[in-house]
């Protein structure tokens, strides 16, 4: 059987870059996907050329794949089918209209925008090209979320009606990150509802809205503690989904910030930072929300499963590594990346024009959400990052 070749472009060259195009160097038969391969043809570095190449080097690229020193370039070369964005949230909606502009298809990092009108106009611009158009939220791709999925759509946990959900992790911002950081700084979109806390809502809406056959957006009530730069370090939202066909109201409770831990010490002691709660059990999945590893069901009736999800990889022998670093992932085995590349090679091979666990729809009512809960707390980003202009100067 001839595999699916998808062709990838880089745009981009920072922390999260490398760990993507990293995964995509192991043969996806490691993890049980036979019909597709990944390449890296070409990145782009903003800061120059060599940086480019650099990168490439480091993510083990074919000597063939090319450098560019700026973002244009590389949405103009004919060799490239797909192209990864890997920038600040704040320059997402610039980069990837300059994408579909020149045809391409994309992947773009979480937070999609920084706001919805942002993402609307890049739908449109998908769909006038005719191109596809998915956001990096990766957690959404692993089996583990797909297990929660079906778990609850198998109707084992009765109806479904509260998720609790948090991704905190403990990094007082005047401790941990200059001014200008990506996390905290106000020009490039920082704090931790759209770096975090998309992770969190990504919890409440795939248990609570993608589960359902008639999704309904939900109404939201929050609360922010602002850092001293405007943006947020801790923010509290209530999220009230209308009745569906399956199950009553449910309620999504999705909680992020920087000065406390969901996991204080790193081990689980706490217990769980997602609880999806229906009338016969629930079943919880552990800290991080972004890459979790474990997940446990209770139900009612005494059951009681654990189960580990380690993140696959082609083994130590391979000298390949990847990742966050830390302890909790051992050498050889993959960051996880990789299944939302192969839901990306899966759908240009199907002729999709979106993903299959995350639609366009989703992700806007997802960007409503967070821009209502800004509103509600007064947070605005500068008008050059949340404007509709385009090409605009960042
Ligand atoms: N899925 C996940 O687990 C993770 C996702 N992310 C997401 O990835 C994106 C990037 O995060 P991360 O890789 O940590 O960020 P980094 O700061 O490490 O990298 C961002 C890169 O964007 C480019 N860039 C272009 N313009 C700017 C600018 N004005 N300021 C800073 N960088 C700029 C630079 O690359 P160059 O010079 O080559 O052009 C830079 O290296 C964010 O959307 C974030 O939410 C981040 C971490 C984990
Ligand atoms: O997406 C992410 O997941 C991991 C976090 O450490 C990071 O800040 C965030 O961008």
């Amino acid at each position: 059987m001839s595999k699916f070749q998808l062709k990838w472009g880089i745009l981009a060259t920072g922390g999260i870059a490398e760990t993507f195009a990293r995964d995509l160097w192991p043969n996806p038969e490691c993890r049980g996907v036979k019909d597709v391969e990944h390449t890296v043809v070409a990145a782009a570095s903003s800061s120059s050329a060599d940086r480019a190449q650099k990168f490439l080097k480091e993510v083990r690229a074919a000597e063939s794949a090319k450098a560019y020193g700026s973002y244009k370039e590389l949405v103009q070369d004919p060799n490239v089918d797909i192209i990864y964005i890997a920038t600040p949230h704040s320059h997402h909606y610039q980069n990837a209209m300059l994408c579909l502009e020149a045809g391409k298809n994309v992947l773009c990092e979480k937070a999609f925008t920084t706001n919805a009108p942002q993402l609307e106009a890049l739908i449109k611009k998908a769909k006038e090209k005719n191109v596809f158009l998915m956001e990096a939220v990766w957690t959404r791709y692993f089996p583990l979320s797909i297990y929660v999925r079906d778990t609850i759509t198998s109707g084992k946990l009765g109806p479904v009606s509260r998720t609790f959900a948090d991704l905190s992790m403990s990094m007082p911002p005047e401790k941990t990150f200059d001014d200008s950081h990506r996390m905290v700084n106000p020009d490039l979109a920082g704090g931790a509802l759209l770096d975090l806390g998309i992770y969190a809502l990504t919890w409440v809406f795939q248990t609570l809205y993608t589960t359902q056959k008639d999704p309904k957006a939900p109404s939201v009530i929050s609360t922010m503690r602002k850092y001293k730069l405007g943006t947020d370090e801790q923010t509290s939202m209530l999220l009230t989904f209308p009745p569906t066909e399956a199950r009553g109201e449910a309620h999504g409770i999705a909680t992020t910030g920087m000065r406390t831990a969901a996991d204080p010490d790193g081990k689980g002691t706490a217990g769980p930072s997602i609880r999806v709660q229906g009338e016969e059990g629930e079943i919880q999945v552990f800290h991080p929300a972004f890459r979790p590893t474990r997940t446990r069901l209770v139900l009612k009736d005494g059951t009681v499963e654990d189960k580990e999800w380690p993140q696959p990889g082609p083994g130590k022998e391979s000298g390949w590594k990847n990742g966050f670093g830390g302890d909790w992932q051992p050498e050889g085995e993959g960051q996880g990346m990789f299944w939302e590349a192969d839901e990306c090679a899966h759908a240009l091979k199907e002729g999709r024009k979106e993903g299959k666990y995350e639609s366009l729809q989703e992700s806007l009512v997802i960007m409503q959400v967070m821009d209502e809960v800004r509103k509600q707390n007064g947070l605005k980003y500068p008008e050059k990052i949340e404007t509709l202009d385009y090409p605009a100067n960042l």
